[in-house]
């Protein structure tokens, strides 16, 4: 038996991911800015690349790279992170004939413009920013052509990365199971503190093929504010209303236990939020531990008493959960 029989490629999807993008849109004086963070991904007959050495169904990762700087050029929907990840899925599997599925993510560093005490706009500086946050908007979005390159199919999940909050009480940890490897205590005040990873998703959408030659047009159905308008998966509400409705759940909630805050955090964006479909939440428990100075006769113990902690890095908790609309 040859090592061809013993074998077969079941899945392959490749790309290029990191690719850092940062673009300026002048509106006069007046700029708006992005920074991105890309990954394009594809699939479709390309298994010879993989099974034959043959690079000729290869469209090189180089040139996908080159192709998202081009959109990010060119793109009127580079300042949507939806909808730029849609129009570059849209792009990948338009322009190459034996490309079904286009995976791109598109990751948002935050800039926020600086605010001038006593100067005119109540937006902030017209071209001054700052980093007003280590959090990432996230947006992944899967077009699908394999239904026929004029039917493509938009799947989109949106979200948020790396979010760290920490509460310094309104939180308690009681009656969990207890067993012969239990040496947890109870505790009914404790720090909560996580980096929270959202993702939330939308129905399918159809989208229209490109009709031009080059491919590089992608046609938004209907804008927010134009008549018939019944919001959609790139609406700027839906991220900042997810993110408002997971710090302000987070803040406000008397939380028994890290799953019981998840799930209220994604049922007040269900409710929020027409067209969102699930929330996922990953939330690691970074735990925080009172030191122990009884050795010195001090009480850094009880929970009204401990006020020195130890940041533990590792292991943490990890508290995951999918929330769907009924
Ligand atoms: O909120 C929590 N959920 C758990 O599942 C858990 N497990 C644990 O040790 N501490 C905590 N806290």
């Amino acid at each position: 038996m040859s090592a061809s029989d013993l074998s077969e490629l079941t899945a392959a999807r490749y790309g290029k991911t990191k690719v850092r993008v940062f673009r300026i849109v002048r509106q006069g004086t007046w700029h708006h800015i992005v920074e991105y963070n890309v990954e394009a991904l594809l699939e479709g007959e390309i298994s010879t690349s993989y099974t034959k050495a043959d690079n000729s169904v290869v469209v090189a990762t180089d040139s996908i790279k080159n192709i998202t700087y081009y959109l990010a050029k060119i793109s009127p929907h580079i300042l949507n992170p939806e909808k730029f990840a849609l129009h570059l899925a849209t792009f990948l599997v338009s322009k190459y004939a034996h490309i079904t599925k286009a995976f791109v993510t598109v990751e948002q560093l935050r800039w926020s413009r600086i605010h001038v005490a006593g100067e005119e706009s109540p937006e902030g500086h017209p071209h001054s920013f700052y980093r007003d946050g280590d959090d990432k908007r996230v947006v992944r979005v899967e077009v699908d052509a394999t239904f026929g390159k004029d039917k493509l199919v938009g799947k989109v999940t949106a979200g948020l990365s790396d979010l760290l909050v920490l509460k310094s009480t309104g939180s308690s940890f009681t009656k969990f199971h207890r067993d012969e490897y239990t040496t947890l205590v109870e505790v009914d005040d404790r720090i909560f503190s996580t980096s929270i990873d959202l993702s939330y998703t939308f129905s399918d959408i159809s989208i229209s093929a490109p009709a031009d030659e080059k491919k590089l047009e992608f046609i938004v159905p209907l804008q927010q504010g134009e008549p018939g308008y019944k919001g959609s998966v790139w609406d700027e509400d839906v991220p900042s209303r997810a993110r408002t409705a997971t710090l302000e759940t987070f803040a406000v909630d008397e939380s028994a236990s890290v799953q019981a805050t998840l799930y209220k955090m994604a049922q007040r964006i269900i409710a929020e939020n027409a067209l969102v479909q699930s929330v996922t939440y990953a939330l690691p428990n970074k735990h925080y531990v009172p030191v122990d100075m009884r050795y010195l006769g001090v009480d850094n113990l009880t929970p009204a008493k401990a006020e020195v902690f130890v940041p533990i890095a590792a292991p943490s908790g990890l508290i995951t959960a999918t929330i769907s609309r009924k």
